[in-house]
């Protein structure tokens, strides 16, 4: 727990590198949204893996948007947006369903790791594809410069008729984000252990709630795992199998964080999505053996000519509705 000294410090943007080092977290942040990567690199040098370089260009990328639109303006938007749709209650329901994970179904064109997954890219045509075969909920990259995703493919999404619940795949670091994305008619959003302090996972929980949306938060390691569970409030976890400073994806993590903390987790009655590199039935076997209720999939599906169809070939059998 932070003590009141070191809140104030938090809430002044001071020393928030120093008060997430303490939580394990390695990311840092250059809190210098006018600066330019010279002069943040002269300060902290390079970025020390991909995702701290997503997160620099993040702050940035956030401050841009807050000039452009402030928080009054996106807190009013959001709350006149149609109401939300029950990501969680998706999930739930699409496992008792059909004894297998419920499917959150990624629109995904690229990724730092794999470049370019589909060249032939309709946001449309595959999350309907998606919806019509059985999945659950759909994931919507939003990020554009490392995912060539977009917050207009979102809106294309929410507004072509499909009825899963939609979850944004950002990298959020800030509350502008979270009601970005209800505006735009996401109905969940991620929140990323690697990147945040526990004090932001709470505040930000609370805001999902106040707006009706599904907080998906993601952990990849045993301290992240631990942080996550002593929060108050968390009904959503994803395993990642993919390092985001790495890249190595190796989905044995999601069983041996399920071995370890299984126990807690379903004492809490939280719900387990795992995520990435599932390609065929067996993994997915293999990880709804090890407790998940959800898996998030995007790569073994869009980069089928049909990601519709694809599903059949994940699960070996076809998802109802
Ligand atoms: O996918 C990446 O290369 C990546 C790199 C850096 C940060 C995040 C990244 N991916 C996000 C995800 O975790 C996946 O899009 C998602 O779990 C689906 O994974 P997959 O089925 O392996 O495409």
């Amino acid at each position: 727990m932070l003590n009141a000294k070191e809140l104030v410090q938090w809430e002044n943007g001071l020393s928030f590198n120093d008060i997430a080092a303490r939580q394990g977290i390695r990311i840092r942040r250059h809190c210098r949204p006018t600066a330019s990567l010279k002069e943040i690199e002269e300060e902290l040098g390079a970025p020390l893996n991909i995702l701290e370089k997503i997160i620099w260009d993040k702050e940035i990328e956030v401050a841009e948007g807050h000039a452009k639109k402030p928080l009054e303006e996106v807190i009013q938007a959001a709350t006149k947006a149609p109401p939300s749709r029950d990501f969680y209650g998706a999930l739930e329901a699409a496992y008792k369903r059909n004894g297998v994970p419920a499917l959150i179904a990624e629109v995904k064109k690229a990724s730092p790791s794999r470049g370019v997954l589909r060249e032939n890219f309709n946001p449309v045509e595959i999350a309907q594809a998606y919806e019509k075969n059985g999945a659950a909920c759909l994931s919507i990259l939003t990020d554009e410069k490392y995912f060539q995703g977009s917050f207009d493919n979102l809106e294309k999404v929410r507004s072509s008729g499909v009825k899963c619940p939609l979850l944004c795949k950002e990298f959020v670091i800030d509350k502008w984000q979270i009601y970005n994305a209800r505006s735009k008619g996401a109905d969940a959003i991620l929140l990323i252990a690697a990147v945040l302090p526990d004090l932001d996972i709470r505040k930000f929980l609370q805001i999902c709630e106040e707006l009706g949306m599904t907080a998906l938060i993601e952990v990849h390691d045993e301290r992240e795992m631990e942080r996550v569970l002593k929060i108050n409030g968390v009904k959503l976890i994803g395993i990642n199998n993919r390092s985001l400073e790495t890249f190595v994806v190796d989905t044995s993590n999601t069983k041996m964080l399920l071995e370890k903390h299984g126990d807690i987790i379903r004492e809490k009655g939280i719900l387990v999505v795992g995520e990435s590199g599932l390609f065929t039935p067996d993994d997915v076997a293999y990880v709804q053996n090890a407790g998940v209720s959800a898996v998030l999939v995007g790569e073994s599906l869009v980069k089928q000519e049909c990601p519709g169809r694809a599903i059949v070939g994940l699960f070996g059998k076809e998802l109802l509705h």
